[in-house]
């Protein structure tokens, strides 16, 4: 699948850096156009492999919003018209899906990203899909009121929010901060090897995936994750079939990109490798599963053929926002919203920006 990827914040721009360069290193020619937003000059000025672009430098001057995400949906809206004037080249003809970055978390990706989509949603006629990053269980209370206002504004105008939870994908023990890194290189070898799955391969046989059954397992749009695991592959099919099936299943139970969302409305499963070690009969046995395990009727699969010595699956689930999960964070979401509202009420100089006191005129 051919796609134009655009961070917003800090979180946003790095990710997109990852993704296109991990792209170019494996020479899948996915990503057609990268570009990344930002109101923090600092931030864009690290960004090497993507196109930048600074809001908001009449509000604050290059500096950020210090986690304001009603300042960042503010200042991207301000802006907006200079933003889709700069991406015009760069969501090519070719692109089949925009995918819009961002850690929900802080200010000018939480923010901007929704208000962003539903401007994109306005010009193109391919998927806009946000790719979005909710913050780890110990990141503070503003950070998770935000990602909660965020999530809730970004499902309603993206065509599909993939969800990357910021506890996935990171060792024991390592705190979320220094585990950025491998979250990121996880987040770009995930999406990356998502997107180029998509693509048409010439004189291949016809149970290669191709990109209308990624568009198609998130038509239903909501709140989707990406899960991924790999093992080494042996040269004889029929000894894959175990392997088939193990990594499928890790990939839905352990290696998801939102921990415990197994129940979704769709699916779709591609496993990667050599296509002659590919087993028939495992990649059924491993759908067959795959439906049983998600609830889902409709689940899809494919192979993507890869010139590894690994085989690995890649499971897409649509509609995973009945999950635990996301029950779990939006409560985590609520009562962080009560505890920043409390805060502002015990500041003596909100005190006048209470409603409960109205202005004179
Ligand atoms: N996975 C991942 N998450 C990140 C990274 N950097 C920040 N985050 C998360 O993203 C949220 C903060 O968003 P940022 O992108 O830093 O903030 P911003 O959008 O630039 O907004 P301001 O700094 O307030 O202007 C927090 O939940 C962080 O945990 C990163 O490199 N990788």
């Amino acid at each position: 699948m051919k796609v134009a990827l655009i961070g917003i914040g800090q979180a946003g721009g790095k990710v997109v850096e990852r993704l296109t360069k991990f792209d170019a290193e494996m020479d899948f020619d996915a990503v057609q156009g990268a570009f990344a937003i930002n109101s923090a000059t600092p931030d864009l000025q690290s960004l090497e492999h993507v196109e930048t672009h600074l809001i908001g430098a009449d509000r604050v001057n290059g500096h950020g919003v210090g986690g304001d995400n009603e300042l960042g949906a503010e200042i991207m809206q301000s802006d907006v018209q200079e933003v889709l004037g700069d991406l015009d080249g760069h969501v090519t003809s070719r692109s089949e899906a925009i995918f819009v970055v961002a850690g929900l978390g802080g200010g000018t990706g939480s923010g901007g990203a929704p208000v962003l989509v539903h401007h994109l949603q306005q010009v193109y006629d391919i998927p806009v899909y946000a790719l979005g990053i909710l913050p780890g269980r110990n990141e503070g209370s503003l950070y998770q009121a935000n990602a909660g206002r965020s999530l809730k504004t970004i499902v309603r105008e993206a065509d599909a929010t993939i969800l990357v939870d910021n506890d996935a994908w990171h060792s024991q023990g390592e705190s979320v901060e220094s585990g950025f890194e491998s979250i990121n290189q996880n987040i770009a070898q995930r999406f990356g090897l998502l997107f180029a799955s998509g693509e048409a391969v010439e004189g291949v046989g016809e149970s290669v995936v191709d990109s209308s059954e990624v568009i198609n397992t998130l038509r239903q749009g909501g709140i989707a994750a990406l899960g991924y695991a790999s093992a080494p592959a042996s040269d004889d099919s029929t000894q894959n079939i175990r392997s088939v099936m193990s990594v499928s299943r890790q990939a839905l139970l352990t290696g998801t990109s939102l921990p415990e969302a197994r129940v979704g409305d769709a699916a779709l499963l591609v496993i990667a490798g050599k296509p002659e070690t590919i087993p028939r009969k495992g990649v059924e046995k491993a759908r067959r599963w795959l439906e049983d395990e998600t609830e889902s009727m409709q689940v899809r699969g494919g192979d993507f053929p890869l010139d590894s010595d690994r085989i690995a699956a890649l499971v897409l689930l649509g509609g995973v926002e009945r999950s635990d999960r996301i029950q779990e964070f939006l409560d985590r979401a609520r009562a962080a919203q009560r505890v920043e509202d409390e805060k502002a009420a015990g500041d003596p100089a909100d005190a006048f920006a209470n409603d409960e006191l109205e202005n004179l005129f």
